[in-house]
């Protein structure tokens, strides 16, 4: 008999409603009243939901994520061709894990699609459809475009939120973004019986990205904990013209601590794969990652040194995805 799964509590992450950011113009008193909603939510618990039907309207998204599933098709060397070759650092241009009861996931990744004109985009498309597949290229190049975007306009709104205008522009231009997309995989092999528990999808991990903006289908399962930290808490699903925000570590240490990346994980253990797609935006690999002396002061000491963004992704991937890892690295 299917035993009954403990469910977690709920979190609902305050929405912000950013529908056309486009129509929000910087400096004005509106644009400056999200953005103190946008910087709110990611110092209380580093996580919000933003409203956006531009620049990524819930159309492209369902387009994305129904084309992902052809893409999780193909044999595995094929999908690490297709992945190209790996990227430095955690976002690895193909990766599988499916190998233990503590992870069952895959994940393509795709650096700076939005970058030049396309050419990342291109090439990857190429790698899976020598023949040219028209409409993948220019659902992956929308998407992971226009993610990019509504990425770049978030930390915009942070460092204005901050009262450093003055520094939005550099800080938002010394950035790569990488678009990945997810399935957590339910096939027979896989697949939980009624009665088991829920299996991890994605370990307890806190992002190595400035922010991470996310979608899914409709499964559920995105689990983090809240800055006063205590038990898992579920996210509900973000809604169809939504998406989930998610601040990480770089952006704490850039704020001086006062952001907050939230530990989160993926379950799943249902009968549906969960697919899942995001933008990571993360400092440029030769940035030294530090606060502006702005946010350094009397009252707010310095928390972290100054570092090296490849330097804290190495020691991330050798010493683990905890909490602490940011100040075990570069703490003061
Ligand atoms: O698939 C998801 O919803 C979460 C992915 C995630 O947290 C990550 O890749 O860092
Ligand atoms: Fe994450």
């Amino acid at each position: 008999m299917a035993t009954s799964l403990p469910l977690p509590a709920l979190m609902i992450p305050p929405r912000v409603d950013l529908d056309d950011p486009a129509t929000l113009v910087r400096g004005t008193s509106e644009w400056l009243r999200r953005a103190n909603l946008v910087r709110g939510a990611l110092e209380a618990n580093g996580c919000l939901v933003v409203r956006c039907r531009s620049p990524m309207p819930p159309e492209l998204r369902q387009r994305m994520l129904e084309a992902t599933p052809e893409l999780f098709s193909f044999r595995t060397e094929t999908k690490h061709r297709i992945g190209g070759a790996d990227v430095d650092g955690p976002y690895k241009a193909y990766l599988e894990k499916r190998d233990s009861a503590t992870c069952r996931y895959e994940a393509f990744g795709l650096a700076n699609a939005d970058a030049g004109r396309g050419e990342e985009a291109r090439k990857f498309v190429a790698r899976a459809w020598p023949l040219g597949n028209d409409r993948f290229l220019e659902t992956l190049t929308s998407a992971a475009g226009e993610m990019a975007k509504l990425a770049r306009v978030i930390l915009t709104m942070v460092v204005d939120s901050y009262g450093l205008a003055h520094r939005s522009d550099e800080t938002v231009a010394a950035t790569d973004t990488n678009f990945r997309m997810y399935r957590y995989d339910m096939d027979s092999s896989t697949r939980t019986s009624p009665d088991e528990q829920p299996a991890l999808g994605l370990c307890a991990h806190v992002d190595a990205s400035y922010l991470t903006i996310l979608f899914q289908n409709d499964v559920d399962g995105f689990e983090m904990k809240t800055r006063d930290g205590g038990d898992w808490v579920r996210v509900p699903l973000a809604g169809s013209d939504s998406l989930l925000v998610i601040a990480g570590q770089p952006l704490v240490a850039w704020s001086n601590g006062k952001v907050h990346a939230p530990v989160h994980r993926v379950v799943v253990g249902g009968q549906e794969d969960r697919l899942s797609c995001g933008v990571f935006l993360l400092p440029r690999k030769d940035l030294v990652v530090d606060a502006p002396p702005e946010l350094v002061t009397a009252d707010a000491p310095r928390r972290f040194r100054p570092f090296g963004y490849m330097d804290y992704l190495k020691f991330k991937q050798a010493n683990g995805n905890g909490e602490d890892v940011l100040g075990r690295f570069a703490g003061m």
